[in-house]
């Protein structure tokens, strides 16, 4: 099958204060978030001058894309779009169809299966294609790619390097701590053809990064970041509960790795960097986090390898891949259906 571009999507994120709370209702809309949890993640997008860190990570993930593309041979135009803020995917959509993009392959931020993860983003380009009408590129998601070495590799050397900073003497009484965007338990359940896929999937990366960072440690997968009402369950521990727990069973030291996300993102620099942190210096803890793949060349190459998946003859022997969860090109329906919302 033949493509002729290459679209980046992303979760988007402000860049000026006045846009924080139009870019909140954009991602809360009909998620029943209550106002209270909006009111406190505006303060921690204005802790940052209003600025999200993720679009600027797009343009360089974008730039280091085009960098590789262009040094491997690969000719296609990388385009980018975002579910919640400028550059709105539906727009990009549109300048793909006034360029005479066709058919397109889709890179998302986000490695994992699950409805916020996954399937979302696959409604993400189905709306914007309708927006864009008749003569919208077909776009077509590239996989999941909890897998892939190019993003387990980055995680592996970021553990090590954290661990590095953190006293050797100390080492028996040290924890690697993987975390992950919380999500509801309904959700968690529904992930995936049969369920579980998104906390199987970490499961996996948390057991990969483990056994090659830091064998000789324990080490715990928890959760970050939870949203939604009070009364809805969500996965837990919550990493600074967990946190808690490590100090009254006498850890001295952590290494926190962000194994959810593909780069240092808000929910990292707030949610770890700084709220955990103050957790972690309240208990006594010695705290180190964990880097996340960003521009680490040896991700860039994953997207091109990817592509490669799907645009060479019998693409699926370029397949590298690590663990031993199923994978697959394109989701099966039904695949990540939404629980049905609390009014
Ligand atoms: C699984 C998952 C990922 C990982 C997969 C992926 O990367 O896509 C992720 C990433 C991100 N989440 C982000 C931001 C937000 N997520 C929210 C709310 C929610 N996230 C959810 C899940 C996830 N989220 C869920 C189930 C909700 C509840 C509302 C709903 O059902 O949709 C809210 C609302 C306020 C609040 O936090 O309550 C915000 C602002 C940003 C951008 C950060 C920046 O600006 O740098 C990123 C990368
Ligand atoms: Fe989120």
């Amino acid at each position: 099958m033949a493509y002729d571009a290459l679209v980046l999507v992303s979760f988007g994120g402000p860049e000026r204060p006045e846009d924080v709370l139009p870019f909140l209702q954009n991602v809360t809309r009909g998620r029943g978030v209550p106002p209270e949890r909006l009111e406190e993640v505006v303060e921690h997008y204005l802790h940052f001058g209003g600025v999200s860190p993720i679009n600027q990570q797009c343009r360089e993930l974008l730039a280091a894309i085009r960098a590789d593309f262009a040094a491997n041979g690969v000719d296609l135009p990388v385009y980018w779009g975002n579910r919640n803020w400028d550059p709105m995917l539906a727009d990009t959509v549109a300048r793909m169809r006034d360029d005479g993009v066709t058919r397109a392959l889709a890179f998302v931020t986000s490695a994992y299966g699950g409805y916020s993860s996954c399937r979302q983003y696959q409604e993400d380009i189905a709306a914007a294609r309708a927006a864009v009408g008749a003569d919208a590129p077909v776009i077509e998601k590239l996989r999941q790619f909890w897998d892939h070495p190019g993003f387990v590799e980055p995680h592996v050397d970021a553990v090590q390097a954290a661990l590095a900073q953190l006293d050797p003497a100390k080492r028996d009484t040290t924890r690697v701590v993987f975390t992950a965007h919380s999500i509801p338990v309904s959700a968690a359940a529904t992930a995936g053809p049969h369920g579980g896929r998104y906390t199987a999937q970490l499961a996996e990366v948390a057991r990969l990064v483990h056994a090659a960072a830091a064998p000789d440690l324990p080490y715990d997968l928890v959760w970050q970041s939870r949203s939604g009402p009070p009364q809805v369950p969500w996965l837990e521990p919550d990493i600074n509960d967990h946190l808690t727990a490590l100090a009254e069973s006498g850890v001295t030291s952590v290494v926190v790795s962000p194994i959810g996300f593909v780069s240092d993102h808000l929910e990292v620099v707030w949610d770890l960097d700084t709220e955990a942190l103050e957790t972690a210096k309240r208990l006594g803890l010695d705290f180190v986090r964990a880097g996340t793949p960003g521009t680490d060349p040896r991700f860039v190459a994953m997207v091109r390898e990817l592509v490669a998946e799907r645009t060479t003859p019998d693409g699926e022997r370029l397949r590298r891949r690590l663990g031993e969860l199923p994978m697959w090109d394109t989701c099966p329906t039904p695949c990540c259906v939404p629980a049905a919302r609390r009014p």
